[in-house]
């Protein structure tokens, strides 16, 4: 059964049976692993995993209790960055064994940007958030840092910022030795199908923002317009970065990332470069262009 595109169906054939084994397709000169848990190794660093959307959802929870564990043995706590698009990726992590294994209490959440509106519209990141993953296990509230809905947009960034500054000073949030800038353990992103990443929309002069942690917009191009968002710094500094991309709409964008000439760092997506690791989750539709 060839569960993908016709041009990868070719190379590789999907056994379902078997999802735990992937087979590596030369692509480029990177190495791709189909519906696999097998870690790919590539010469540009980047670990691409291409797999159907119930295989991502797997590989994606035994990827993140893996890094809790790992962050709360060696520091006591496990800092996680949110942004929409994995949110329903994280279904299985909120299902046995992980619900019991994790140890929730450890855990501090972020957004790594938010739209400046209520917590309850629909629009809310938080809302998506807590919806889909927050509300489903015992991380403490305490633990969840949200935006002051009360506040205009530049405000917000002001405020969310300074609760940033001071869990660093708790020691909550660890720094990074090279730049000085808030360093998460994990954070869990998205791209918009124009390359944008969290709301670093192309340009936007928050893209280019080298010493806020925090900023803001008025007139994002994507509804709603104000929102605030972590800088590209601050997202660089990462430990680990998954990057959850699905849907045919962003297999260019996903292409121009992954497959870009030095002198092509146009995209906000195409910045995205962190001092630690990066892992990328696609299924078929976003990888589409990768085969071709
Ligand atoms: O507005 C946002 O969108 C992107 C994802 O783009 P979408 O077109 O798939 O909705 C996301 O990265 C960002 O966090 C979010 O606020």
């Amino acid at each position: 059964m060839s569960l993908l595109s016709p041009q990868l169906g070719q190379k590789y054939h999907y056994n379902p049976l078997r999802d735990n084994v992937s087979s590596p397709i030369q692509v480029k000169s990177k190495r791709i692993h189909v519906a696999g848990l097998v870690k790919a190794s590539m010469n540009n660093n980047k670990d691409v995993h291409v797999l159907s959307k119930e295989h991502l959802a797997v590989s994606l929870a035994k990827y993140v209790s893996e890094l809790s564990e790992k962050y709360i043995q060696e520091k006591g706590r496990f800092t996680v960055v949110l942004s929409p698009g994995p949110i329903k990726y994280l279904r299985k992590l909120v299902e046995s064994p992980y619900r019991e294994s994790i140890d929730w209490s450890k855990w501090h959440i972020f957004l790594v940007d938010e739209r400046v509106v209520p917590k309850t519209n629909v629009d809310s990141n938080y809302k998506l958030a807590n919806d889909g993953f927050i509300s489903k296990v015992p991380i403490p509230p305490l633990n969840v840092s949200t935006i002051d809905d009360a506040l205009p947009a530049d405000g917000a960034a002001d405020v969310y910022e300074t609760t940033l500054r001071r869990l660093v000073t708790s020691n909550v949030i660890s720094t990074s030795s090279q730049t000085g800038f808030p360093k998460f353990d994990l954070m869990l992103l998205d791209m918009g199908p124009d390359g944008h990443v969290a709301s670093l929309f192309p340009g936007y002069p928050a893209v280019n923002e080298t010493n806020k942690w925090v900023t803001y917009l008025k007139n994002a191009p994507k509804p709603p317009p104000e929102r605030i968002t972590f800088t590209l710094p601050v997202i660089n500094a990462s430990s680990n970065i998954a990057m959850v991309v699905t849907g045919a709409g962003k297999a260019d964008a996903v292409y121009s990332a992954l497959e870009k000439s030095p002198n092509a760092n146009n995209l906000p997506i195409q910045k995205v470069n962190p001092e630690g690791d990066i892992k990328w989750f696609l299924d078929k539709g976003a990888a589409s262009r990768l085969y071709r």
